[in-house]
């Protein structure tokens, strides 16, 4: 392809991007251990947000919605083959984040259909189900209804539109045994959610422990072998995470000191696992289909559980480890982060069998699917071509590799009410607003939600003293943004700080490396792609592929964009813009002179976050003047 772009050759360029991803026959990348098979095994995915189509710019988490059903076809036949159980299972946010998800009314309103080809076993719910009210009703009508007894929400109910009832958008629990004879206690527990559609309601973790169904089915009146907990909740249970699995944990310990219990978790978009005790661990695995978490556990026995087969399977390797090193519990675990890219699809399934290919009819029927409705939601179009690569997190916030700046000139370019054009104005929005990074190169419809998926509107204040105008950033970076403080929510920050200049693999080399076309070919030079380097309670070995760091820097809550300033700055009064999803944090810090009575839309009830990076790119030369021959070199 030679880097060649082009309105027509964008799509050849995708299919070339997923061609490149890492082979598993080059043995200097990729997987290298297989996987350890427990008696009980699981596949988890969490905060997928609608990148059903994979990395289509990052070719090592470049495999498909499609590749992931065949590759959990195979591995459901192969734990038959071997004797064990296997269960999916998926913990929510499937949507904002990707145009497969977002560019339809409602969200979901395709992706959803894509989603549902996956065998999962259990499934529970996300914050991103409930922000907007019509996407909690297809949720709770369509989604909920397809899976039935496996969608989970144990504490998550919607006014029902038809009876005027409160009823649980999925079940609210499953008692079931697995086809080798475990019998498993469920749950699905979202965290304590602040910010749902008024139809919904989220019951809180302390609220929902001393329930008399919870209780009941915590004592049960049939034998439990082990309680899952699904949750949209951080797997790591500290003061700081936010997490409510804690308070789950204790209420079933409280009846079953010994029984194990496993959580799988969400939100925080992290690798993660965490020990809680002898018997009860945590996975998270991570996001937008960069990761395929596995876990597995071992320790039933036939005369204290269901369990009717062999105690470990034969020809694989087994879960060794103890949750704690002085653990007198029988039970032992092993976990895994795959990277989500064919090769390791490959690898785990037929690399070393003669088997062509771990494809499967409906996985390749799923492929074709997510092509044709990219191709009707013309997420392949290109509006512009980025002329460098813009990160989050993987340089200073206020370099200029870095994507805020760039979004803060975008917000003053074009977030501007022509009737006010010619006062000052400060416009302020959340860091959380923006999702993804911004690559080098062509920019897609699809590109527009990958990095600023939400419908947040445009409000104001006018004529606010620019004394008092001016601080409110500052003030609010200061205070934190209100929907972490009411979580006791902190970012989880990597214990990284990369200097670029000092680093071995540079920043600015990472960076590249990771978001160039040529990443995997440039392997030969650096030994690893840039990735993953997780630190969890089993230690460093969790990554399936080992991965070179890449730099974290850390963020504030807040950025602004400013305009309308004349060479003397701000004097006298100026309007203060902000996204209607931080309203209540800028009031907080505006103080009792201000009140939802003073705020109105900037430019209409319609202009929203999604809305200002399309008009930016079209309007700017920066994005324009690539076209039409965009390249990535
Ligand atoms: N309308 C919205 C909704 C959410 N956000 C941001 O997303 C964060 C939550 O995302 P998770 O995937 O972690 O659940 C939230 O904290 C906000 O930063 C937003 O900006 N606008
Ligand atoms: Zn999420
Ligand atoms: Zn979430």
């Amino acid at each position: 392809c030679g880097g060649c772009y082009g309105p027509t050759t964008h799509v050849e360029h995708v299919r070339h991007v997923k061609r490149m991803q890492p082979s598993a026959s080059n043995a200097s990348y990729g997987p290298t251990r297989e996987l350890e098979w427990g008696q009980l095994n699981f596949l988890h995915t969490t905060d997928t947000h609608g990148w059903l189509e994979g990395h289509l710019k990052e070719g090592n988490y470049g495999a498909d919605w499609g590749d992931f059903v065949s590759f959990s076809k195979y591995m459901k036949q192969k734990a038959r083959e071997i004797g064990v159980d296997l269960l999916l299972v998926d913990t929510g946010d499937l949507h904002d984040g990707a145009g497969l998800s977002d560019a339809t009314t409602p969200d979901g309103a395709v992706s959803n259909n894509v989603f549902e080809k996956v065998d999962y076993d259990l499934l529970t719910i996300g914050n991103h189900e409930l922000y907007v009210a019509e996407v909690a009703y297809q949720t709770f009508s369509q989604f909920s209804k397809f899976w039935g007894d496996k969608y989970l929400t144990s504490n998550v109910q919607i006014l029902n539109n038809e009876t005027n009832e409160w009823e649980f958008i999925g079940q609210k629990y499953k008692y079931f045994t697995t086809e080798h004879g475990l019998r498993i206690m469920a749950f699905g527990v979202l965290f304590d959610f602040k910010g749902n559609a008024n139809i919904s309601k989220v019951i809180h973790a302390d609220t929902l422990v001393a329930q008399d169904w919870f209780q009941d089915a915590v004592n049960y009146t049939e034998p439990v072998d082990l309680f899952l907990v699904l949750g949209h909740n951080p797997a790591r249970v500290d003061q700081s995470s936010g997490s409510t699995f804690g308070i789950i944990h204790d209420a079933i310990r409280k009846a079953h000191p010994r029984t194990p219990v496993q959580f799988f978790g969400g939100h925080s978009h992290i690798r993660d696992f965490a020990v809680l005790d002898d018997s009860t661990t945590s996975l998270e695995s991570g996001r937008y289909c960069e990761t395929l978490g596995w876990l597995s556990m071992s320790g039933f026995t036939k005369c204290s559980s269901g369990w009717r087969s062999t105690s470990n399977p034969k020809g694989v390797p087994n879960p060794s480890r103890k949750a704690t090193v002085n653990s007198t519990s029988p039970y032992k675990y092993a976990r895994r982060y795959l990277d989500w890219n064919r090769a390791t699809f490959d690898f785990h399934a037929v690399s070393g069998k003669h088997e062509a290919s771990f494809d499967t009819p409906l996985g390749e029927e799923t492929t074709s699917a997510i092509t044709t409705y990219r191709e009707q939601l013309n997420l392949n179009k290109i509006y512009g071509c980025a002329p460098q690569s813009y990160c989050m997190t993987c340089t200073d916030f206020n370099s200029t590799g870095n994507i805020y700046p760039l979004l803060a000139n975008a917000l003053a370019t074009v977030v501007v009410n022509e009737t006010r054009k010619e006062i000052p104005r400060y416009i302020i929005a959340n860091t959380g607003s923006i999702r993804f990074d911004l690559y080098k190169g062509p920019f897609t419809y699809d590109d527009f939600f990958i990095v600023s998926p939400f419908t947040d509107v445009f409000m104001y204040v006018p004529d606010v003293p620019c004394s008092l105008a001016s601080s409110v950033l500052g003030r609010l970076n200061k205070a934190g943004a209100n929907e972490k403080r009411n979580l006791g929510y902190m970012p989880i920050e990597r214990d990284i700080c990369v200097d670029p200049i000092t680093a071995p693999l540079g920043a600015r080399d990472v960076f590249d490396h990771v978001h160039s076309d040529a990443a995997v070919t440039r392997r030969q030079v650096v030994d690893l792609v840039a990735g993953y380097t997780t630190k969890d309670d089993f230690g460093t070995d969790g990554d399936d592929t080992a991965h070179s760091e890449i730099p974290h820097y850390s963020v504030p809550d807040f950025f602004q964009g400013e305009g309308g300033f004349d060479e003397g700055g701000c004097s006298g009064t100026a309007d203060l813009i902000f996204l209607d999803f931080i309203q209540s944090d800028v009031l907080a810090i505006l103080g009792s002179g201000y009140s939802a009575s003073d705020v109105g839309y900037y430019i209409n009830s319609t202009f929203t976050t999604r809305d200002y990076l399309p008009l930016f790119v079209e309007q700017s030369d920066l994005f324009q003047s690539g076209m039409p021959n965009c390249t990535t070199s």
